[in-house]
């Protein structure tokens, strides 16, 4: 077919931390007080500047720029907007302003960090209120988009703007604040800021608009005309000589937002054909004439190389569809900025080495902006077919590796055979319960798992990676600790001990490593939030348990505790899936259930070895959740399924624990239920009593350890307090039901402050216990 649309070459934003993480260490060193404002400011503007340069390198004709940022773009635009709470506003230079929001300072709590939709990536939350007072603070912004133009010309640079839609969607309100009351209040500065775009001779701007696709796309649909105008009617962003180009991304657009655009005076619309069914919006409703489509057909948020026989059917019915338009244009993009993805596969040297199948599919942020190019000279060459020799090289790369790592029978076999009757505990709650925890006391204390990882322990794991000591020699270290930890939990008092996880840098990583299936790039960081970057693992295989995971150290740590019992620790199978890169040839819910039956023999080897309590953390249950509300009951419901494959195999003795933090669970409680944990230690240190009874609502009967104070201060919470949350959740739950933890893992705490900590906790739980008497 040869196509007589225009096509050309896009980007929605790209990652921030510089190729080697120049940023992260640059903010580090800020904050410590190493280097000035201007030298991290340089630092900033020649990663910037180099990711620039590498997007024009590579063929891309409309870069967006703008979604730099020192920690967030989002906290970007609550600085550009002015909406800074209260409590920040005597803090006068805008950098202090910024960073005191990020991170907090001494009496002035941070703003709240929550998921960047379903994305790994935090964004700081808007707080929005009746104080808020938006006041144009764009001179950054504007600096930037200069910069920008001078080094890539004005048409190359296009402004990416946070849509005042999605920032409204993303914030949060006090009783009498909200998106309809806040919009009038922003939007005169959002016109404000068109026409100071408009007077630097911007063609277009960017506005991104993700909130348009989730669960909020019909409670901002009445604002779309205010913002953006209609065919009639201009909007607050509506300028004569700047074309307004909405992006969204993450999921499929809400079908009337889209007929609202088809009508609409904007001028281009970006659309994710990596998830959510968007080709069907646009088959349903044609292309409108004279607009631009924003094909977001590589994927921003895999790591994945395009597969040629998956990518070109889409292509194919795009263009059929705008074809039957001749005033169309498209633009070849990554689905989303590629912010999510780390910076280059060149860096990987190891899978050039030693996984050469896998290198050869991968593909990062440079990586894809060359796909990009590829699709787009394969389009306007009218070459476009999976076996164009064009995709010859994507084509071969993944026939070798389906050769290289073939589907592993023995795995999808035992996928396929799990039955209803795998996913039951051998008897109900009622019935196991009193067999369980018979050691315990009414009230009893524990902790979520680990216990601080000190610098010496980092290092023993680092000189091990090094190959420096013996795994021996690590071991005896390792069982050190273990025994110290053991020995502080027994003088404290606390009734369920933990082993402390010292052998462990990450929840996630420390399983990953152990099973086979998984790969550990070098370099593949991505950004998780401000300065921290995280490096998740590729599933690249069928998964298999080659060896017992946990059971060494379990057995050591009992084994320093002749009277109190040793819970045995994993790290869930929906949260392995959630925080690593997932395969895109089988389903998630697939690789769930390959997680969960590797780890339910690790929960069966954990109990022969004696281990009578086990807990499986699932802290990621929630945010791999779908943004439509439609698909939400189906991945609930596997995700669900996967944790009790992983625990209904424990004999109704053994007591199955789990924890669940970072997020709000209010939307997913039945859910939480059906898990059938025996006990949940929930993270409930921020909200007062909201979380039981949340629990109540529902009519939970299982127990319950909803935290008694926030690990995530290193205040030490005194015994009173402590005493007065479990006296307030004795209102609410019966003492039966109640356990007493703190609301996650101490790994990051200091030694001292933890032991000053649970040992108020365990006077705590004494205290009231006998009150109870
Ligand atoms: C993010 S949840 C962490 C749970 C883990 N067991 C720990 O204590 O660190
Ligand atoms: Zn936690």
């Amino acid at each position: 077919m040869t196509i007589a649309v225009e096509i050309d070459t896009g980007t929605l934003g790209f990652p921030r931390m510089g190729p080697n993480r120049e940023l992260k260490f640059a903010l580090e060193k800020y904050w410590r007080g190493a280097i000035t404002q201007e030298q991290l400011n340089k630092i900033a503007v020649d990663v910037e500047t180099q990711n620039w340069h590498t997007q024009v390198e590579r063929g891309i004709q409309r870069i967006g720029v703008g979604m730099f940022s020192l920690y967030d773009h989002v906290l970007d635009w609550t600085l550009y907007l002015g909406c800074e709470p209260q409590r920040f506003t005597k803090l006068t230079s805008d950098v202090d302003r910024y960073f005191a929001m990020a991170r907090g300072l001494d009496g002035i709590p941070a703003l709240d960090m929550t998921k960047w939709f379903d994305s790994n990536y935090h964004y700081e939350v808007p707080e929005l209120n009746v104080h808020t007072t938006p006041k144009a603070n764009f001179k950054n912004f504007i600096d930037t988009i200069k910069r920008a133009q001078s080094t890539l010309g004005k048409n190359k640079a296009v402004p990416v703007i946070l849509g005042p839609l999605t920032y409204l969607a993303l914030a949060k309100y006090d009783d009498n604040t909200s998106i309809a009351s806040m919009l009038p209040k922003l939007l005169p500065l959002y016109t404000l800021l068109i026409n100071q775009l408009a007077a630097l001779g911007v063609p277009e701007v960017q506005v991104h608009e993700p909130s348009l696709v989730g669960a909020h796309a019909s409670k901002l649909l009445p604002h779309l005309v205010s913002v953006y105008g209609d065919n009639t009617t201009a909007g607050a962003l509506t300028h004569p000589n700047v074309n307004l180009h909405i992006a969204t991304y993450f999921e499929a657009i809400d079908d009337d937002v889209y007929k609202w655009f088809a009508t609409s005076k904007i001028a281009a619309l970006s659309l994710d054909f990596t998830r959510g069914d968007n080709l069907s919006v646009l088959q349903k409703f044609g292309f409108p004439s004279g607009k631009r489509l924003g094909v977001g057909i590589v994927d921003g948020r895999g790591v994945w190389k395009i597969a040629p026989s998956t990518i070109t059917p889409i292509l194919s019915s795009i263009l059929e569809v705008i074809s039957r338009n001749p005033n169309a244009a498209l633009t070849i993009q990554p689905s989303s900025s590629l912010q999510h993805v780390p910076y280059t596969t060149k860096a990987e040297v190891d899978f050039q080495a030693n996984l050469s199948s896998l290198y050869g599919v991968l593909s990062f942020a440079y990586e894809k902006l060359d796909e990009v190019k590829l699709i787009s000279n394969i389009i306007k060459d009218g070459q476009l077919t999976n076996s164009t020799t064009a995709f010859q090289a994507a084509n071969a790369a993944w026939a070798t590796y389906y050769k290289e790592n073939p589907a592993k029978q023995a795995v999808q076999t035992r996928v396929k055979s799990v039955t209803e009757a795998d996913l039951k505990r051998p008897s109900d709650f009622a019935t196991r319960r009193p067999h369980q925890m018979k050691s315990c006391p009414i009230l009893p204390t524990t902790t979520i798992g680990s216990f601080p990882q000190t610098a010496q322990i980092r290092g023993l794991r680092r000189q091990l990676k090094l190959g420096k000591i013996t795994q021996q020699a690590y071991e005896a270290q390792i069982d050190a600790q273990i025994a110290y930890n053991i020995g502080v939990q027994d003088a404290l008092g606390l009734d369920i001990l933990v082993h402390g996880e010292p052998e462990r840098t990450d929840m996630v990583e420390f399983f990953a490593e152990k099973l086979n299936g998984f790969a550990f790039s070098q370099n593949g960081w991505v950004q998780s939030y401000g300065s921290r970057c995280v490096r998740p693992p590729v599933i690249y295989a069928d998964l298999e348990r080659p060896l017992d995971m946990t059971v060494r150290e379990f057995k050591v740590a009992q084994g320093f505790s002749a009277y109190k019992p040793v819970k045995g620790m994993l790290t869930g199978p929906v949260t392995i899936l959630n925080w690593s890169f997932p395969r895109l040839d089988i389903t998630r819910k697939e690789q769930a259930y390959q997680l969960a039956l590797c780890l339910r023999d690790e929960v069966a080897a954990l109990e022969k070895a004696g281990c009578t309590i086990i807990q499986v953390d699932e802290p990621a249950l929630r945010e791999g959740m779908p943004l439509k509300l439609s698909k939400k009951d189906a991945y609930l419901r596997w995700a669900v399924d996967a944790f009790r494959l992983s625990t209904a195999v424990a004999a109704n003795a053994t007591s199955i624990h789990t924890h669940m933090c970072y997020c709000e669970f209010n939307d997913c409680m039945p859910s939480i239920d059906e898990i059938d944990a025996d006990v949940n230690s929930i993270e409930n240190a921020r909200s007062g009593d909201e979380t039981i009874r949340a629990f109540k609502s529902i009519g939970y009967k299982k127990d319950l350890g909803p935290g008694v104070y926030d690990i995530h201060s290193p205040v030490v919470p005194p015994k009173d307090e402590i005493i007065a949350k479990l006296e307030s959740f004795l209102k609410l739950l019966p003492a039966k039901q109640l356990v007493v933890n703190p609301d996650c893992g101490l790994k990051t705490r200091r030694w001292p402050e933890t032991i000053a900590a649970l040992k108020n906790m365990v006077e705590a739980a004494h205290q009231v216990r006998s009150s109870l008497k």
